[in-house]
């Protein structure tokens, strides 16, 4: 247990299209700058995670996104934060880092090897084997 403090939930996007995966490149905190992350941020309180995501993307890449299932696993962070990701498939626009340094969309076997190189933002590594998954099962 903590001091009582409220924890913040954060909902990241996993946002497939024909085998790929979108990845945003963080610009803060420095301690994780460069590395790559699912898009998505802290939602409000009260707020549920899938209008937190749609609220986010929107902000954050300019984009209209269904949000769909969740991944299994959860992340608790320090803050505190839980942080969960949702499946989610772009409805309208095309993604725009607009706070991100650069975008990407990778296939199973760069979302591995950017794994395998410390390239993830660390709590994302969690996901790697069920995106990976996902990935080849939706490849064209
Ligand atoms: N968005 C996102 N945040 C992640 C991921 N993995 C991970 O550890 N985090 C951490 C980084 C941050 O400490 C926190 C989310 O912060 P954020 O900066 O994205 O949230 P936000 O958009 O609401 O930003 P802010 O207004 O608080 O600056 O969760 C991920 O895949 N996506």
């Amino acid at each position: 247990m903590t001091d009582g403090a409220e924890i913040r939930l954060v909902v990241a996007g996993a946002v497939m299209r024909s085998g790929r995966l979108l990845l945003a490149q963080r610009t803060y905190p420095p301690e994780v700058a460069g590395r790559w992350e699912l898009p998505g941020g802290k939602a409000e309180p009260g707020e549920h995670a899938a209008a937190a995501l749609r609220r986010e993307l929107a902000e954050e890449l300019g984009v209209v996104v269904q949000p769909g299932s969740r991944l299994d696993a959860e992340v608790d962070l320090p803050g505190p934060m839980r942080l969960i990701a949702l499946r989610a498939t772009l409805v309208s626009g095309e993604p725009v880092a607009e706070e991100h340094s650069a975008l990407r969309w990778v296939d199973a076997a760069e979302l591995r090897q950017m794994a395998a190189r410390d390239e993830l933002v660390a709590a994302d590594t969690v996901w790697v084997a069920q995106l990976c998954a996902l990935l080849d099962s939706t490849r064209p």
